[in-house]
């Protein structure tokens, strides 16, 4: 079988069963300040379980890998999701996979659109944070608590992951 995976315009309804797309390509915004700024509400659904429980913001000053990506390993956060909004209008690589009896499944890989930031559902096995050829800063919100909120899974034989022609 192959272990190619090519990644895809990330999009909301493709997206859907891994968490959410924060964009203001969406229909939940109305104008506040009297109109001098619009709110675009509601976008991503944050998850923050177990003992002391808190939401963190942090930023992530991301490195980037080289194309195509040897992908050996996914991880995920039992206790909560977690959010990434890039600080630069630049595209990164998402890749996130379903969990199965096994572990986790085949790569589903998505290109973002340049400010299109995305939120992993609390335990959803993705990739680390990856930049596409030049160093990326992102506002970063997920979960902080007692218990350990990180699980990494080695694949057996790593996959490859490709940018879109
Ligand atoms: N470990 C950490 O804070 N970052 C990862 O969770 C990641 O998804 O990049
Ligand atoms: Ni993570």
């Amino acid at each position: 079988m192959s272990r190619i995976v090519t990644a895809i315009p990330l999009t909301r309804a493709a997206f859907a069963p891994f968490g959410d797309v924060i964009d203001t390509d969406c229909d939940t915004h109305y104008p506040i300040n009297q109109g001098k700024c619009e709110r675009y509400h509601d976008l991503a659904k944050v998850e923050a379980a177990g003992e002391n429980a808190r939401v963190l913001v942090s930023i992530f000053k991301g490195t980037p890998y080289p194309f195509p990506l040897k992908l050996e390993m996914v991880e995920r956060h039992p206790f909560g999701s977690q959010a990434f909004m890039p600080l630069s209008p630049a595209p990164f690589l998402v890749v996130v996979c379903h969990d199965t009896p096994n572990g986790p499944g085949e790569p589903h890989a998505f290109i973002t659109a340049p400010g299109q930031g995305v939120n992993y559902k609390r335990n959803l096995w993705h990739a680390v944070l990856t930049p596409i050829g030049e160093p990326q800063d992102f506002l970063v919100v997920d979960r902080g608590g007692d218990e350990n909120n990180l699980e990494e899974h080695y694949f057996s034989e790593p996959w490859q992951i490709r940018l879109p022609a």
